[in-house]
């Protein structure tokens, strides 16, 4: 068995890899020539790596055309909200054509290949109090350019199924994190600040954007458990929630990474960091994915956020 995972070479390629390679799937992943090869370099002897530009449809045909895999996880993407108010075309551009150049190859070749799409919480957008926990029956109403990207993914997923009987398995995952999270990212940023104050890198100030927000976290482990599941067990044009079904403030995810450290810390509020709009509440609903797969996640949030503070500190 083949799989092909794009965009191996970031935060959830590199788990995704560990996990096929563990299950004893041989993997290929696609990189661009700007790509970080950080995360993967301890998977380079067991992987194989094609140097493909997504968005570009020559690239993809050719890809496809010489691997034929059986899987596609498709992880590639612009994923950092805030980048997308910077450059909304841009992300709006990779998300998109991306996956229609990947889906156009595979239809091309007629492959049977089962394929994987990374769609996002973000694409529920603003929930109302009566909504939560999120069912996939929820309306979408997305509040930045990312969302919007991902809610595109997310029905041409549905439409290439139903236009032209591709294989492919919706998920649509809330927060994950988890070792290797990128810095720009909350558990990560505010982890890393952490640390750098512990080694004296910088004075003991910790810069946070909004902290009223509440968001739904799973173990970056336990979300590539459940993408290889959605291919073993999904339903082809089905949509899934992958989410803890638990939900904490962003202040209570600072409390409790500052509760793992022992230097005193003043916590400031930085103007950059607070978004046009932000999603006030994301909390998912995961028994859809359960019924259909069995997935459950496994990793408790502590755990997840000792072994992200460890793995900075761990960092040169
Ligand atoms: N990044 C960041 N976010 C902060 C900060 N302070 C507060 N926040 C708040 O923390 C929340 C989480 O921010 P991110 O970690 O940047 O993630 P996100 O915007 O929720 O998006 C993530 O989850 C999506 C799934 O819902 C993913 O699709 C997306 O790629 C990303 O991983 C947001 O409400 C944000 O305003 C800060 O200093 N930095």
């Amino acid at each position: 068995m083949k799989a092909l995972v794009t965009g191996i070479s970031g935060f959830v390629g590199s788990h995704m890899a560990e996990f096929l390679l563990r299950e004893g799937v041989e993997v290929v992943g696609t990189i661009r020539n700007r790509s970080r090869m950080d995360h993967i370099a301890h998977l380079l002897k067991d992987i194989r790596l094609a140097e493909c530009e997504l968005r570009d449809p020559f690239s993809v045909e050719s890809l496809i055309g010489t691997e034929q895999p059986d899987l596609i996880f498709h992880l590639a993407a612009q994923s950092f909200v805030p980048t997308s108010w910077n450059s909304p075309i841009d992300t709006i551009h990779n998300n998109v054509a991306g996956e229609v150049n990947l889906f156009e190859a595979i239809r091309r070749f007629g492959l049977g290949t089962r394929i994987q799409i990374a769609c996002s919480s973000e694409e529920y957008g603003q929930v109302e109090p009566d909504e939560t926990p999120i069912r996939e029956t929820n309306p979408l109403r997305p509040l930045s350019p990312y969302a919007i990207s991902k809610v595109a993914q997310d029905y041409l997923g549905y439409q290439y199924h139903k236009s032209y009987g591709l294989h492919v398995v919706r998920t649509i995952t809330f927060n994950h994190t988890g070792p290797r999270r990128g810095e720009n990212f909350v558990t990560s940023n505010f982890a890393k600040q952490i640390v750098d104050i512990e080694k004296g890198k910088k004075p003991p100030v910790i810069y946070v954007g909004n902290l009223d927000a509440k968001r739904d976290f799973t173990d970056v482990r336990d979300v590539v458990r459940g993408y290889w599941l959605a291919l073993e067990k999904g339903k082809p044009g089905e949509n899934y929630n992958i989410a803890s079904g638990k939900c904490y403030t962003i202040s209570e995810v600072l409390a409790l990474l500052l509760s793992f450290s022992e230097v005193k810390i003043e916590v400031k509020t930085d103007p950059a960091r607070l978004r046009p709009s932000d999603v006030e509440i994301l909390l998912g609903d995961y028994r859809k994915f359960n019924e259909a797969t069995g997935w459950a996640p496994e990793i408790p949030f502590e755990k997840t956020m000792e072994d992200l503070i460890e793995y900075w500190r761990a960092q040169p």
